[in-house]
């Protein structure tokens, strides 16, 4: 396959990541492909340990399949009630093939039974309780299959996970997560809001760095 500069493929089927990469990257002038519809990567069991196991596994998987660098990214909700649960569990917490509606239900239904002496942050909204600290973590990776070579970088954004949904935007478990520094939840925030606080859009500012240094 040739290269076409104005591409990037992103190892993943998420529609809510590739929405996000898009928007970020558009203003680089790259559009982004993703996996979905293409029956060339074979299916990716993300059985890495670690968030950056897993990222340098559909990244080398896919871009050796495809031919072309790669970028992927494995991420979830780490919170602190549940001792770092869902981790690198997130996507399937309600089980294999659980959407976001099941997987949130499972959050809401795992903190209501060890939710007890949480301290409250300033600023929620009237009525609403929190249920955990919790944490979003991003790891990102691009693979060269012409080189072997990675680059990766990760992120992270610190907030709350509150008793309801709240808001539409983003996806999986943005409407549980409220953000104690915009005092919304990240499905309340714009693209550009969560992007600019969010796991993704920070390691993804870390990765443009690193590729601006080292090319
Ligand atoms: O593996 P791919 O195909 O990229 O898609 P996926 O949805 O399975 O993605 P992950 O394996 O990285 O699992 C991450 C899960 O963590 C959650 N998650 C990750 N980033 C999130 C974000 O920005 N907002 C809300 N939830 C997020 C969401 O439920 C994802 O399904
Ligand atoms: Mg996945």
């Amino acid at each position: 396959m040739s290269r076409d500069l104005s591409v990037i493929v992103i190892a993943t089927k998420n529609e809510g990541k590739a929405r996000e990469f898009a928007h970020a990257l558009a203003p680089l002038g790259l559009a982004v492909r993703t996996l979905s519809g293409d029956d060339r990567v074979p299916a990716i069991v993300e059985d890495g340990e670690t968030f950056a196991d897993n990222a340098r596994k559909k990244a080398r998987t896919a871009g050796e399949a495809l031919g072309v660098p790669v970028l992927a990214d494995d991420s979830g909700l780490e919170t602190e009630a549940l001792g770092g649960e869902p981790g690198v569990f997130s996507a399937r917490y309600a089980g294999e093939g659980a959407g976001d509606a099941a997987n949130n239900a499972k959050l809401l239904r795992e903190l209501a039974e060890r939710a007890a002496d949480v301290p409250q942050p300033s600023g929620l909204p009237e009525g609403v309780r929190a249920l955990s600290r919790a944490r979003f973590v991003c790891a990102l990776a691009l693979y060269d299959p012409e080189t072997g070579a990675f680059a990766e970088a990760d992120g992270m954004v610190d907030g709350w996970i509150i008793d309801r949904p709240l808001g539409s935007g983003g996806f999986g478990y943005d409407p549980l997560f409220w953000v104690p520094a915009f005092g919304r939840t990240m499905a309340q925030l714009t693209t550009e809001e969560k992007q600019s606080i969010s796991h993704r859009g920070r390691a993804l500012a870390k990765l443009a760095d690193l590729l601006r240094k080292t090319r």
